[in-house]
Protein backbone atom coordinates (compact mmCIF):
# COMPACT_ATOMS: atom_id res chain seq x y z
CA UNK A 1 0.00 0.00 0.00
CA UNK A 2 0.84 3.06 -0.07
CA UNK A 3 2.83 5.02 -3.07
CA UNK A 4 2.11 5.94 -6.37
CA UNK A 5 -0.43 4.64 -8.42
CA UNK A 6 0.61 4.51 -12.58
CA UNK A 7 -0.53 7.29 -14.92
CA UNK A 8 -3.25 6.43 -16.38
CA UNK A 9 -4.33 3.66 -14.29
CA UNK A 10 -7.35 4.44 -12.06
CA UNK A 11 -7.29 5.24 -8.51
CA UNK A 12 -11.07 4.41 -7.69
CA UNK A 13 -13.89 2.91 -9.34
CA UNK A 14 -17.59 2.70 -8.41
CA UNK A 15 -19.50 0.44 -11.15
CA UNK A 16 -23.55 0.47 -10.38
CA UNK A 17 -23.75 1.08 -6.83
CA UNK A 18 -26.92 0.98 -4.85
CA UNK A 19 -27.62 2.25 -1.41
CA UNK A 20 -30.61 1.51 0.32
CA UNK A 21 -31.53 2.14 4.61
CA UNK A 22 -34.16 0.81 6.59
CA UNK A 23 -35.66 2.84 8.94
CA UNK A 24 -39.00 2.96 11.16
CA UNK A 25 -40.07 0.04 8.92
CA UNK A 26 -39.61 2.34 5.41
CA UNK A 27 -36.87 1.87 2.86
CA UNK A 28 -35.41 4.77 1.50
CA UNK A 29 -33.40 4.21 -1.72
CA UNK A 30 -30.40 6.40 -1.74
CA UNK A 31 -28.12 5.70 -4.16
CA UNK A 32 -29.67 4.56 -7.30
CA UNK A 33 -26.60 2.91 -9.97
CA UNK A 34 -23.39 4.98 -9.35
CA UNK A 35 -20.79 5.07 -11.37
CA UNK A 36 -17.80 7.10 -11.02
CA UNK A 37 -13.64 6.81 -11.85
CA UNK A 38 -10.97 8.91 -9.68
CA UNK A 39 -8.08 9.13 -11.25
CA UNK A 40 -4.77 9.92 -9.47
CA UNK A 41 -3.83 13.74 -8.79
CA UNK A 42 -7.08 15.55 -9.15
CA UNK A 43 -9.63 17.11 -6.97
CA UNK A 44 -12.94 15.53 -7.83
CA UNK A 45 -16.20 17.79 -6.67
CA UNK A 46 -19.47 16.40 -5.56
CA UNK A 47 -22.36 18.34 -5.37
CA UNK A 48 -26.47 18.02 -4.54
CA UNK A 49 -29.11 19.03 -3.13
CA UNK A 50 -29.30 18.56 0.80
CA UNK A 51 -30.22 14.83 0.89
CA UNK A 52 -29.01 14.13 -2.56
CA UNK A 53 -26.90 11.28 -1.33
CA UNK A 54 -23.12 12.69 -1.23
CA UNK A 55 -22.47 12.11 2.02
CA UNK A 56 -23.42 8.01 1.87
CA UNK A 57 -21.05 7.85 -1.35
CA UNK A 58 -18.50 9.83 0.47
CA UNK A 59 -18.72 7.17 3.21
CA UNK A 60 -18.68 4.55 0.81
CA UNK A 61 -15.70 5.40 -1.26
CA UNK A 62 -14.23 6.06 1.98
CA UNK A 63 -14.35 2.15 3.36
CA UNK A 64 -16.93 3.26 6.09
CA UNK A 65 -19.99 1.42 4.90
CA UNK A 66 -20.77 -1.03 2.13
CA UNK A 67 -22.96 -0.64 -0.90
CA UNK A 68 -26.43 -3.51 -1.43
CA UNK A 69 -25.32 -3.59 -4.66
CA UNK A 70 -22.38 -2.66 -7.62
CA UNK A 71 -18.44 -2.47 -7.02
CA UNK A 72 -16.18 0.06 -5.73
CA UNK A 73 -12.33 -1.19 -6.41
CA UNK A 74 -10.02 1.25 -4.51
CA UNK A 75 -6.19 1.02 -5.93
CA UNK A 76 -7.32 -3.33 -6.81
CA UNK A 77 -8.51 -3.61 -3.60
CA UNK A 78 -12.59 -5.01 -3.30
CA UNK A 79 -14.23 -2.98 -0.99
CA UNK A 80 -17.09 -4.01 -1.78
CA UNK A 81 -16.56 -7.68 -0.57
CA UNK A 82 -13.79 -7.07 2.19
CA UNK A 83 -14.73 -7.05 5.69
CA UNK A 84 -14.51 -4.57 8.10
CA UNK A 85 -11.43 -4.74 9.88
CA UNK A 86 -9.59 -5.15 6.00
CA UNK A 87 -10.78 -1.92 4.52
CA UNK A 88 -10.35 -0.82 7.87
CA UNK A 89 -6.77 -1.26 7.62
CA UNK A 90 -6.40 0.22 3.92
CA UNK A 91 -8.31 3.20 4.70
CA UNK A 92 -5.99 3.97 8.00
CA UNK A 93 -3.03 3.51 5.52
CA UNK A 94 -3.91 4.85 2.77
CA UNK A 95 -7.13 7.75 3.12
CA UNK A 96 -7.36 10.97 4.95
CA UNK A 97 -10.61 12.66 5.94
CA UNK A 98 -11.49 15.97 6.40
CA UNK A 99 -14.95 17.24 8.21
CA UNK A 100 -16.77 20.37 8.06
CA UNK A 101 -15.94 21.12 11.75
CA UNK A 102 -12.41 19.97 11.47
CA UNK A 103 -12.12 17.21 14.49
CA UNK A 104 -9.35 18.38 16.06
CA UNK A 105 -8.55 17.04 19.27
CA UNK A 106 -8.67 20.27 21.46
CA UNK A 107 -5.95 19.42 24.13
CA UNK A 108 -3.32 18.84 21.81
CA UNK A 109 -1.68 21.29 19.84
CA UNK A 110 -1.70 21.54 15.97
CA UNK A 111 1.99 19.99 15.87
CA UNK A 112 0.12 17.16 18.37
CA UNK A 113 -3.08 16.77 16.30
CA UNK A 114 -0.91 15.95 13.07
CA UNK A 115 1.61 13.38 14.71
CA UNK A 116 -1.24 11.85 16.21
CA UNK A 117 -2.24 10.91 12.91
CA UNK A 118 1.14 9.24 12.16
CA UNK A 119 0.78 7.68 15.53
CA UNK A 120 -2.52 5.43 14.21
CA UNK A 121 -1.46 4.92 10.45
CA UNK A 122 1.82 3.32 11.25
CA UNK A 123 3.21 3.83 7.54
CA UNK A 124 6.05 6.16 8.73
CA UNK A 125 8.75 5.23 10.69
CA UNK A 126 9.11 7.33 13.90
CA UNK A 127 11.88 8.74 13.45
CA UNK A 128 10.46 10.65 10.53
CA UNK A 129 7.78 11.74 12.12
CA UNK A 130 9.09 14.95 13.62
CA UNK A 131 10.17 16.00 9.89
CA UNK A 132 7.32 15.19 8.75
CA UNK A 133 4.80 16.82 10.76
CA UNK A 134 6.59 20.26 10.19
CA UNK A 135 6.57 19.34 6.41
CA UNK A 136 2.88 19.06 6.16
CA UNK A 137 2.34 22.13 8.87
CA UNK A 138 4.29 24.17 6.94
CA UNK A 139 3.14 23.04 3.24
CA UNK A 140 -0.48 24.45 4.85
CA UNK A 141 0.89 27.32 5.92
CA UNK A 142 1.03 27.11 9.86
CA UNK A 143 4.51 26.51 10.79
CA UNK A 144 4.66 29.36 12.68
CA UNK A 145 1.11 28.19 14.58
CA UNK A 146 3.06 24.46 15.39
CA UNK A 147 2.09 24.94 19.60
CA UNK A 148 -1.29 26.81 19.62
CA UNK A 149 -4.03 24.50 20.39
CA UNK A 150 -7.66 24.39 18.39
CA UNK A 151 -9.46 27.23 20.33
CA UNK A 152 -6.18 29.49 20.20
CA UNK A 153 -7.16 29.43 16.24
CA UNK A 154 -9.08 30.97 13.60
CA UNK A 155 -11.89 28.46 12.20
CA UNK A 156 -9.69 28.26 8.76
CA UNK A 157 -6.19 27.97 10.86
CA UNK A 158 -7.57 24.77 12.19
CA UNK A 159 -9.30 23.25 8.88
CA UNK A 160 -6.04 23.81 7.77
CA UNK A 161 -4.56 22.04 10.84
CA UNK A 162 -6.88 19.29 9.92
CA UNK A 163 -5.90 19.18 6.16
CA UNK A 164 -2.11 18.35 7.70
CA UNK A 165 -2.97 15.56 9.55
CA UNK A 166 -5.31 14.27 7.09
CA UNK A 167 -2.38 14.23 4.66
CA UNK A 168 0.10 13.73 7.63
CA UNK A 169 0.30 9.14 6.56
CA UNK A 170 0.94 10.08 2.68
CA UNK A 171 -2.65 8.64 1.29
CA UNK A 172 -3.84 8.48 -2.18
CA UNK A 173 -6.77 9.36 -1.57
CA UNK A 174 -8.05 12.16 0.42
CA UNK A 175 -12.06 12.47 1.47
CA UNK A 176 -13.81 15.40 2.35
CA UNK A 177 -17.26 16.53 3.26
CA UNK A 178 -18.34 19.91 3.08
CA UNK A 179 -14.59 21.40 4.25
CA UNK A 180 -15.26 25.09 3.62
CA UNK A 181 -19.05 25.21 4.56
CA UNK A 182 -18.30 26.96 7.99
CA UNK A 183 -15.75 28.89 6.62
CA UNK A 184 -16.30 32.75 5.27
CA UNK A 185 -15.47 33.28 1.31
CA UNK A 186 -11.83 34.09 1.72
CA UNK A 187 -11.08 31.18 4.30
CA UNK A 188 -12.35 29.36 1.89
CA UNK A 189 -10.52 30.35 -0.77
CA UNK A 190 -7.26 29.57 0.77
CA UNK A 191 -8.19 25.85 1.89
CA UNK A 192 -8.67 25.62 -1.86
CA UNK A 193 -5.56 26.86 -2.57
CA UNK A 194 -3.95 24.54 0.08
CA UNK A 195 -5.76 21.87 -1.54
CA UNK A 196 -4.49 22.80 -5.09
CA UNK A 197 -0.89 22.74 -3.39
CA UNK A 198 -1.05 18.80 -2.09
CA UNK A 199 -2.49 17.84 -5.26
CA UNK A 200 0.48 19.36 -6.89
CA UNK A 201 3.21 18.20 -3.92
CA UNK A 202 2.26 15.19 -2.33
CA UNK A 203 0.05 13.56 -5.51
CA UNK A 204 -3.20 13.19 -3.61
CA UNK A 205 -6.87 12.80 -5.04
CA UNK A 206 -9.39 14.66 -3.37
CA UNK A 207 -12.67 14.09 -3.48
CA UNK A 208 -14.95 16.73 -1.64
CA UNK A 209 -18.57 17.88 -1.64
CA UNK A 210 -19.26 21.42 -1.59
CA UNK A 211 -22.69 23.49 -1.85
CA UNK A 212 -20.42 26.51 -3.16
CA UNK A 213 -20.80 27.34 -6.65
CA UNK A 214 -17.27 30.16 -6.57
CA UNK A 215 -15.35 26.56 -5.05
CA UNK A 216 -16.59 24.34 -7.95
CA UNK A 217 -14.74 26.45 -10.83
CA UNK A 218 -11.69 25.41 -8.79
CA UNK A 219 -12.05 21.72 -9.44
CA UNK A 220 -11.23 19.15 -12.11
CA UNK A 221 -14.62 17.47 -12.84
CA UNK A 222 -17.63 18.04 -11.07
CA UNK A 223 -20.23 15.30 -10.22
CA UNK A 224 -23.27 16.46 -9.94
CA UNK A 225 -25.91 14.26 -7.89
CA UNK A 226 -29.76 14.80 -7.99
CA UNK A 227 -31.80 12.42 -6.13
CA UNK A 228 -29.29 9.38 -5.70
CA UNK A 229 -28.08 9.62 -9.12
CA UNK A 230 -25.45 11.81 -11.26
CA UNK A 231 -26.90 14.42 -13.96
CA UNK A 232 -24.60 15.76 -16.32
CA UNK A 233 -23.06 19.04 -15.03
CA UNK A 234 -24.69 22.16 -16.07
CA UNK A 235 -21.56 24.60 -17.27
CA UNK A 236 -21.04 27.36 -15.02
N1 LIG B 1 -27.57 5.40 8.21
C1 LIG B 1 -28.69 5.88 7.67
N2 LIG B 1 -29.90 5.39 8.01
C2 LIG B 1 -31.03 5.84 7.43
N3 LIG B 1 -31.07 6.84 6.53
C3 LIG B 1 -29.90 7.37 6.15
C4 LIG B 1 -28.67 6.94 6.70
N4 LIG B 1 -27.67 7.67 6.13
C5 LIG B 1 -28.27 8.53 5.28
N5 LIG B 1 -29.62 8.36 5.29
C6 LIG B 1 -30.58 9.10 4.47
O1 LIG B 1 -30.11 9.14 3.14
C7 LIG B 1 -30.40 10.37 2.50
C8 LIG B 1 -29.12 10.98 1.93
O2 LIG B 1 -28.29 11.40 3.00
P1 LIG B 1 -26.84 12.01 2.76
O3 LIG B 1 -26.30 12.40 4.10
O4 LIG B 1 -26.03 11.07 1.96
O5 LIG B 1 -27.15 13.31 1.88
P2 LIG B 1 -26.24 14.54 1.51
O6 LIG B 1 -26.40 14.76 0.06
O7 LIG B 1 -24.85 14.31 2.02
O8 LIG B 1 -26.90 15.72 2.34
P3 LIG B 1 -26.21 17.01 3.06
O9 LIG B 1 -25.79 17.91 1.94
O10 LIG B 1 -27.36 17.57 3.87
O11 LIG B 1 -25.11 16.52 3.90
C9 LIG B 1 -31.09 11.22 3.56
O12 LIG B 1 -32.48 11.12 3.34
C10 LIG B 1 -30.70 10.56 4.85
O13 LIG B 1 -31.68 10.77 5.84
Amino acid sequence: MGGVVESGESLLTVRSVQRTFQTAGRKIHVLKGIDMTLEPGRLFMLRGRSGSGKTTLLNLIGGLDQPDEGEIIFRGHPFHRLKDDQRTEIRRRDIGFIFQTYALLPLLSAWENVELSLRMSKTIPKSQWKERVEYCLDLVGLSKRMKHRPFEMSGGEQQRVAIAKAIAHRPSLILADEPTAELDSQMGAQVMSVFRRIIDLEEVTICMTTHDPTILEVADHVFEMVDGKFIQPQQV
